[in-house]
């Protein structure tokens, strides 16, 4: 480990944010096909379904699901390098954002999630849908070092805690995409002694108050 250089922060784009958020509006913010959206839908409808039984997700966000949960995650796609064939979702809980971005992207998604039963609906929805992913029934402690592309979380931990968890996983060009909230700035000034150069943010399509929180490493 290096010295720790201080992140610069420059902030990009600006919020697409609209109330009410169809399927129809998220497939255009997303850019993505028909088909994708169709999978969403599926995979939504087995998230209600399991929801009765099992604690997801927030109940109150179940009407918003397609603006908080499927454009929030999806948004990452845009922030993945060119030719990303790995990533690592930590701390997947209902597959948010690892799920979403194994539905979007030609990519092999590792979920890491500790809750034994959030990860047999994670299966059943890769199985659903035939997805190119691996659940870990695991605490990020204990997975073997996976060096992935990109690592992405959301509600994961602080970001000191989580950047100390993830270094086992990070090669020098690894990517991580981080959903985080209005604080993240606070954040950025806690991170631990780890050779993170950039940190970019930029305003959330999803939340007004969501930050994607872009960190590059030192080569
Ligand atoms: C607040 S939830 C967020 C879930 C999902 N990422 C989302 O945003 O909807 C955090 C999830 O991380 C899991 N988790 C917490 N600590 C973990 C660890 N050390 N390793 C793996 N999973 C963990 C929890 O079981 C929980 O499902």
């Amino acid at each position: 480990m290096t010295a720790k250089k201080t992140p610069k922060m420059t902030s990009e784009m600006t919020s697409e944010m609209t109330p009410e958020m169809t399927p129809e509006t998220v497939q255009d913010m997303l850019n993505v096909s028909r088909e994708t959206i169709d999978k969403f839908a599926i995979y939504l409808a087995l998230l209600e379904k399991w929801q009765k039984s099992v604690n997801l997700v927030a109940r109150a966000t179940l009407d918003i699901a397609w603006q908080r949960h499927i454009l929030d995650s999806g948004q990452l796609a845009r922030y993945l390098p060119a030719g990303c064939k790995t990533i690592l979702d930590v701390g997947s809980g209902a597959g948010f954002p690892g799920l979403v971005l194994s539905i979007m992207q030609d990519a092999t998604v590792h979920m890491v999630e500790s809750d034994h039963k959030k990860t047999v609906f994670l299966q059943t929805v890769i199985r659903k849908l035939d997805l190119s992913a691996v659940v870990h029934n695991e605490r990020i402690e204990s997975l073997p070092a996976m060096v992935p592309d990109v690592i992405t979380a959301r509600a994961f931990a602080p970001l000191g805690k989580a950047i100390t968890l993830l270094a086992p996983h990070m090669r020098p060009d690894t990517v991580l995409l981080l959903l985080k909230g209005r604080n993240v700035e606070e954040e950025l000034t806690e991170m631990p002694d780890y050779p993170i150069m950039a940190a970019v943010t930029y305003p959330s399509l999803s939340d007004p108050e969501g930050m994607v929180l872009q960190l590059t490493q030192d080569h």
